[in-house]
């Protein structure tokens, strides 16, 4: 199939590069000359395994394509995906700008003697499947006047479930398929699509448009109520003197709770999580219904995030002025370099504000990070340089090669044997042996005073 994917970022091009990979021909746009220029020349832009070989492939193919012109992307397209920004707007609700915007250019360019199911990837508020197809009509009404525009195309809702640093597999091999459309023709091409990937057995569920939108923040808002309820067990066991890791298998382990997104730590990050669950309790709030989870869901991810502040300045006597800390992880989660929301940056901001300086490390992150924190903070080439004459180690990504490191590395840089782990990496007993202070989420706090 012939397909035009608009906006080339982290879900655009996974999109793009993975409809390439089952043989479609496939145009990705953005706006974003830069962007365009590096993939054009073979480039890729973001950090995510498994995605640069793919890419590099069907390009080389001629089976994945990049351009500014959204006309030139759309000619004989059968299936446009909009993969487009939705950030909250000030309010908390999603913008939705980018959608309604390229929605009026659609109608300006779409050709009415082509058949095309226009997809909408981005999570987006309930009803914008509507938005669209009538700002697609009404631009079509002045720019195409006479033409019957409306026949040629549907709206299907289609969101999208991966995650970051694992978006490959995620896309190649979906849980499942959700599909928001009743138009039988472009049940057809979604069907015809999708098959490939779902060859495992796992479903293509179809379902009206409204029903898919509202899934996509259902299954988000969902997956931040247990990582919250978990963070405040972990509390409770920080209270209590129980441990959070056995509670987490222990109740990990009943497959009506399932074992995944059960780890505490300093909150959930990422450009979704937070804007979604923020943007469904606006949705809720605008049909005035009272959503009082995620309204605790925001709270306690709110104060997650600088759980550890508190506990450094105790250690401190709530003096950090002059001190000097070594920061492990600045990605919102391993294995991406998208910093949007991460947790590591509330910490930076925090530390800054109470006058200590940070010197940090990140595989991936560095470069997000220097064009938001220019030269506030120290940026260490790896991970040992980072610990250098540093009072603590602060771990906020659980990236696998903080996992097992030199302790006698870090023991030698730092002033003090002393880390305050936001991820849990560490083993508690594996600290106390060794000698350090060691305080992490929901577990007994290692002291060596
Ligand atoms: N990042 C993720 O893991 C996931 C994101 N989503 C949703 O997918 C949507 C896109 O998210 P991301 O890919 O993370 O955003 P992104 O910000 O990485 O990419 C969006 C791209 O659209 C481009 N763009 C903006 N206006 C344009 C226009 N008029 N024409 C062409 N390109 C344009 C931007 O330059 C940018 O490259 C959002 O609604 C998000 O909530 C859904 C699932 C996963
Ligand atoms: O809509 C989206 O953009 C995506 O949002 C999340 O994916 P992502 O944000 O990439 O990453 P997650 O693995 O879900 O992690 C999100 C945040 O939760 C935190 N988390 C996750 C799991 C856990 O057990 N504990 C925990 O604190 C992570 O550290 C991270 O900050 C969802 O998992 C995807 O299904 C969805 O498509």
């Amino acid at each position: 199939m012939k397909i035009a994917v608009i906006g080339t970022g982290y879900v655009g091009l996974v999109t793009g590069t993975c409809f390439a990979e089952t043989g479609n021909v496939v145009t990705c746009v953005d706006v974003d000359q830069q962007k365009i220029n590096k993939l054009n020349a073979g480039e890729i832009t973001i950090y995510e395994p498994g995605l640069e070989k793919l890419f590099l492939r069907n390009q080389k193919e001629g089976r994945l394509k990049f351009t500014q012109s959204l006309a030139d992307a759309i000619v004989d397209a059968q299936i446009i995906f909009l993969a487009l920004p939705t950030p909250p707007g000030a309010d908390g609700a999603a913008d939705l700008k980018y959608i309604l915007g390229v929605a009026n250019d659609l109608g300006k360019l779409l050709n009415p003697n082509n058949y095309v199911v226009i997809v909408d990837k981005s999570t987006v508020p309930v009803g914008t499947a509507d938005k669209v197809h009538n700002a697609i009509v009404a631009s079509a009404t002045i720019h195409q006047a006479g033409k019957n525009i409306e026949h040629c195309f549907d709206v299907v809702s289609n969101p999208e479930f991966l995650r970051e640093g694992v978006a490959v597999d995620d896309f190649m091999k979906p849980d499942r398929v959700v599909i928001g459309t009743t138009a039988p023709k472009a049940i057809k091409v979604m069907n015809d699509l999708y098959t490939p990937f779902v060859r495992q057995g796992n479903p293509l569920i179809f379902m009206d448009e409204k029903s898919a939108e509202l899934t996509k923040y259902a299954a988000n808002a969902f997956l931040a109520v247990k990582i919250s309820f978990m963070n405040e067990i972990a509390q409770m066991c920080e209270r209590l003197g129980a441990d959070v890791d056995m509670v987490r298998k222990g109740i990990g382990s009943d497959d009506r709770i399932g074992k995944r997104f059960l780890f505490p730590g300093i909150g959930y990050g990422g450009s979704c999580f937070p804007k979604d669950v923020q943007a469904l309790a606006k949705t809720a709030d605008d049909i005035n219904y009272d959503f009082k989870i995620l309204d605790a869901v925001m709270d306690v991810n709110a104060m997650q995030k600088l759980h550890l502040i508190p506990k450094i300045k105790k250690y401190f006597n709530n003096n950090l002025k002059g001190k000097h800390f070594a920061l492990w992880g600045l990605a919102f989660k391993p294995n991406t370099d998208d910093v949007r929301e991460a947790p590591a940056y509330y910490m930076i901001d925090a530390l800054l504000a109470e006058g200590a300086t940070i010197a940090v490390f990140d595989p991936e992150a560095i470069n997000n990070t220097i064009s938001v924190y220019g030269n506030k903070i120290v940026y260490a080439n790896n991970q040992y340089e980072a610990l250098f004459n540093a009072d603590a180690l602060l771990i906020a990504t659980e990236w696998n090669e903080f996992r097992t490191p030199d302790f006698e590395k870090i023991s030698s840089a730092l002033k003090n044997k002393l880390i305050f782990d936001g991820r849990n990496v560490f083993d508690p007993a594996q600290m106390q042996e060794l000698g350090y202070h060691y305080e992490s989420i929901g577990r007994k706090i290692i002291s060596n005073k």
